[in-house]
């Protein structure tokens, strides 16, 4: 059963009890740019009080200093070492994890933010942001020439998803032995300010269909995210919580890697998810409305 926040002591024993604070970011901190009321001031207080501050996001459409440009704009205080993107933690999967050969390349299904964090980690790339990947012309197979180096193919939120890209990526997932299917994360929908729209997992679910198996995922839950936060920051899994919107992503992250969860309600999940007969089998540890409640506490 969750414990449901509300007085200022319930917020104030939550600060004594934990020195990390891990944020996942749609939802939680904004809804696509428009920040969620009383974040900016309770990540301050949270500075102010020496806690540690992580962001933890799969959105795979910025690099992690890409991110620190929307940080600044919305007048988020935060540090690009702060910042953990699942674009970051996929192209270091690839580089550390799969070891992908250096002649071999990545078919992109993505934006701007996976092809700088591949390029940072040193991983060819293919497809992507390429005009002629993001186009809308009929896709001709006969006039396509399979390139043998494709060793990977990453998929990722990607705006200007077209046939084009599913079907070079369903060329290279086929008929290149050994390729394999990634995916930065599987969110099926992703709040912005005026609603939602299809997430990551909505971009891969045609391949996914296609091929008839599943990709490899690396953004939350996966613990992978955890291991690259791991490899940079040092806390302590029991004096850590992680603050998210999304049950099957960010809670279960955060029971992956032994830390505490709350759970807001301004992005994904909906009360009903959480009490009554249809709630879900994932149960956060705390669950609050938004993360501006904790503006309660004041300095
Ligand atoms: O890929 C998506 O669907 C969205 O980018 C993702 O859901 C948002 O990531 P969050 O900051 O909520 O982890
Ligand atoms: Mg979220």
């Amino acid at each position: 059963m969750s414990a449901r926040l509300s007085s200022v002591s319930d917020y104030e024993a939550l600060l004594d009890k934990y020195d990390t604070w891990m944020f996942d970011c749609d939802g939680v901190l904004w809804q696509g740019d428009r920040l969620i009321e009383g974040a900016v001031d309770v990540l301050g207080l949270l500075r102010r009080r020496q806690k540690k501050v992580i962001f933890v996001t799969n959105n795979a459409t910025k690099s992690r200093k890409s991110y620190k440009g929307k940080f600044d704009q919305l007048g988020v205080e935060a540090h690009v070492d702060e910042i953990y993107g699942s674009a970051y933690a996929a192209a270091v999967y690839i580089s550390s994890v799969m070891k992908l050969p250096k002649h071999k390349k990545v078919y992109v299904i993505g934006m701007k933010g996976m092809e700088e964090e591949l390029h940072e980690e040193g991983v060819a790339f293919l497809g992507g942001m390429d005009p002629a990947d993001c186009t809308l012309e009929p896709f001709s197979l006969a006039d396509f020439t399979l390139d043998p180096d494709v060793g990977a193919v990453l998929c990722g939120l990607d705006t200007n998803i077209n046939y084009t890209k599913l079907s070079k990526a369903f060329q290279y997932l086929t008929r290149n032995p050994g390729c394999v299917f990634l995916a930065t994360n599987e969110d099926s929908t992703y709040p912005v300010a005026d609603g939602l729209l299809p997430g990551a997992g909505s971009i891969s679910a045609p391949l996914r269909y296609a091929l008839g198996k599943d990709p490899i995922s690396i953004g939350k839950p996966a613990t992978t995210m955890l291991d690259c936060i791991k490899a940079k920051i040092d806390f302590d899994p029991k004096r850590t919580i992680m603050v998210g919107d999304r049950l099957n992503t960010d809670i279960l992250f955060g029971q992956g890697g032994g830390l505490a969860t709350l759970l807001v309600l301004t992005g994904i999940t909906s009360e009903a998810e959480i009490s009554g007969p249809d709630a879900s089998s994932i149960v956060p540890d705390f669950v609050t409305q938004s993360i501006g409640d904790l503006r309660s506490i004041g300095k």
